[in-house]
């Protein structure tokens, strides 16, 4: 379906029925829905690969799911998928392929752009990653004195950081604990610094990561890295090749950076920035878990990318977890999604996502540039559920707003646990099980009474319930599971991008703050062309350059 040709969304009929169906629901409670079918918990559930996805507590019914699957047709969402694993330019902003999913493809598979067959430069890369990995794994690749690598520092950010940075934190339990890694992303200083402030400069390797290769961020991050590293070593520009390496889809600007190019891993202009991780951006991860792991991930993603693109409507769960944010959002006025992991491995999950999600579909415009007069992308937030349970969950269970949420959670603790601490998992999943039961079902006034409870106090200790939640239970957390849960995430937002008309894969909004730093930083440091600026940023201008004594 051409976009240009498309019904506005909400001028639809299939939308017409799902806000008639909203008034009809009314405001049901989940109580009731359970009440009503008691298969409910066991019969909206789903299975795909290793992950076990119940939405029973979703305020939904069989109708609602049917309503929101006329709207997926009707929008085509399964026409712009098979156009995006065939490598159509259906980023039409940037004239570009989204094709990350054949950064995942078995050698064997054929996936062309502008005629050529992609899979083949995906996995000479994939193997070039994998034979540096285990040079500097074995200790056989050696700094410019001659000692092995035992430090890795990651310089990148947005997509050329979160990635790695959050699965290196997933899989910790599997990478080589006798290397240490770090993640530098901020333009401030203070993040380099406290990166190699204890690190011996002949031991560490810098892998600049940048696609575009020009973010001023990482490029000053590089160049400040280069200058530790020469001066730390005594050496001069031919210490370089040993110590750095780059990732990026700009070979001249890696060049005149100093970086060889035969120390340079490539990807391309139809993985984006978010999308990324799985490409060579995946490099310090893949010498922390081993090309082996690596590649187990890669299956998870690839398992999940066959499951979206194969699997009907009724089990397809991207699909379902796309529409049920749609359908919050549009009929519930829902702002944002909380992501709740039950593990402390991932403690960076959400913050990826956040560029994931918001970064794709924090549009206001469609594909043909008309405002949208429906909502898009939501607030992406969350951090490990146990720790928030003790902070922010207060509002999810009796604040004012519609927050969907997303309860992530594994039967095994990790392998290498010690073994006194075992016993705590069985803690930590209880906390993950009742929270979803209370906010799915509350405390009424009754019950709150049948406690004893003085009257004054009812309505405080009233838990209203009715909260909607997805839980995702996995067996355990391995590598593949971390590329099925991303790529589910993945093809969520895929979902709700190509219901809302909008495209999901360009990032304009990131361009304006970029061009007036540029601008600013030369008033800050030479005072020149505060003029210009308008009557508030002058002014705190000012007071900067007053308190840096300037
Ligand atoms: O990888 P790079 O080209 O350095 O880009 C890093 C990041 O910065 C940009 O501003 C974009 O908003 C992100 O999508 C991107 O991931």
């Amino acid at each position: 379906m051409n976009a240009t040709s498309r019904t506005r969304l909400n001028q639809t009929p299939e939308w017409a029925a799902l806000g008639k169906h909203r008034e009809q629901l009314g405001s049901s409670h989940l109580r009731q829905l359970f009440a009503d079918d008691p298969e409910r918990g066991t019969g909206y559930t789903l299975r795909v690969g290793d992950l076990h996805l119940d939405y029973s507590k979703h305020l939904v019914t069989d109708e609602t799911l049917t309503l929101l699957r006329e709207l997926a047709a009707a929008t085509d969402v399964f026409g712009l998928r098979d156009a995006m694993f065939r490598g159509d330019k259906i980023n039409t902003t940037e004239d570009r392929a989204v094709l990350h999913t054949a950064l995942r493809a078995p050698r064997e598979a054929v996936i062309e752009v502008d005629g050529e067959n992609v899979v083949p430069a995906v996995h000479a890369v994939l193997d070039k990653m994998a034979a540096f990995s285990d040079r500097v794994r074995s200790g056989e690749w050696t700094g410019h004195t001659g000692k092995p690598i035992k430090n890795i520092v990651n310089i990148g950010i947005g997509g050329s950081d979160l990635g790695p940075a959050m699965a290196y934190e997933v899989l910790r339990s599997f990478t080589d604990r006798s290397l240490t890694f770090r993640f530098v992303s901020n333009v401030d200083g203070a993040d380099l610094h406290e990166a190699v402030r204890d690190l011996d400069p002949a031991e560490t390797l810098f892998i600049i990561a940048s696609k575009t290769f020009t973010t001023i961020e990482t490029i000053t991050n590089a160049t400040s890295a280069r200058d530790w590293l020469l001066t730390g070593l005594r050496a001069g520009q031919e210490a370089v090749a040993k110590h750095f390496v780059a990732l990026s889809t700009n070979a001249g600007k890696v060049a005149d950076f100093g970086i060889d190019t035969d120390n340079m891993f490539e990807f391309w202009d139809w993985v984006g920035g978010r999308y990324s991780y799985d490409s060579a951006i995946g490099l310090s991860l893949m010498i922390a878990i081993g090309p082996d792991r690596f590649r187990e991930m890669l299956d998870g993603f690839h398992l999940v990318d066959e499951h979206f693109r194969t699997a009907p409507a009724e089990e397809n769960a991207p699909l379902l977890l796309g529409l049920l944010g749609v359908w919050y959002g549009a009929f519930f006025d829902a702002q944002s999604h909380a992501v709740l992991p039950y593990s402390h491995y991932l403690s960076k999950f959400t913050a990826y996502l956040q560029q994931l999600d918001m970064e794709s579909n924090g549009k206001s415009v469609d594909r043909d540039g008309n405002p949208v007069d429906w909502q898009t992308g939501p607030v992406v937030w969350g951090t490990p559920g146990t720790n928030g349970q003790h902070a922010y969950y207060q509002l999810i269970h009796q604040g004012t707003k519609v927050i969907p949420a997303d309860f992530i959670g594994f039967a095994q603790p990790v392998e290498d646990l010690l073994p006194g601490l075992v016993a705590q998992h069985d803690l930590l999943m209880a906390n993950f099980f009742a929270q979803t039961q209370a906010l799915a079902f509350g405390k009424t006034p009754d019950e709150v009474r049948a406690e004893g409870v003085p009257e004054e106090l009812v309505a405080h200790k009233t838990f209203r319930g009715n909260h909607p939640t997805t839980t995702i239970l996995a067996d355990r957390l391995t590598p593949s599971v971390l590329g099925q849960l991303i790529a589910l995430y993945e093809h969520k937002v895929f979902v709700q991008g190509a219901v809302w008309n909008i495209d999901s894969f360009d990032q304009w909004g990131v361009e304006l703050g970029k061009v007036l730093a540029k601008k600013i930083e030369p008033v800050l440091t030479e005072g020149q062309g505060g003029e210009q600026l308008d009557s508030s940023t002058a002014a705190l201008v000012s007071t900067y350059r007053e308190l840096r004594g300037r």
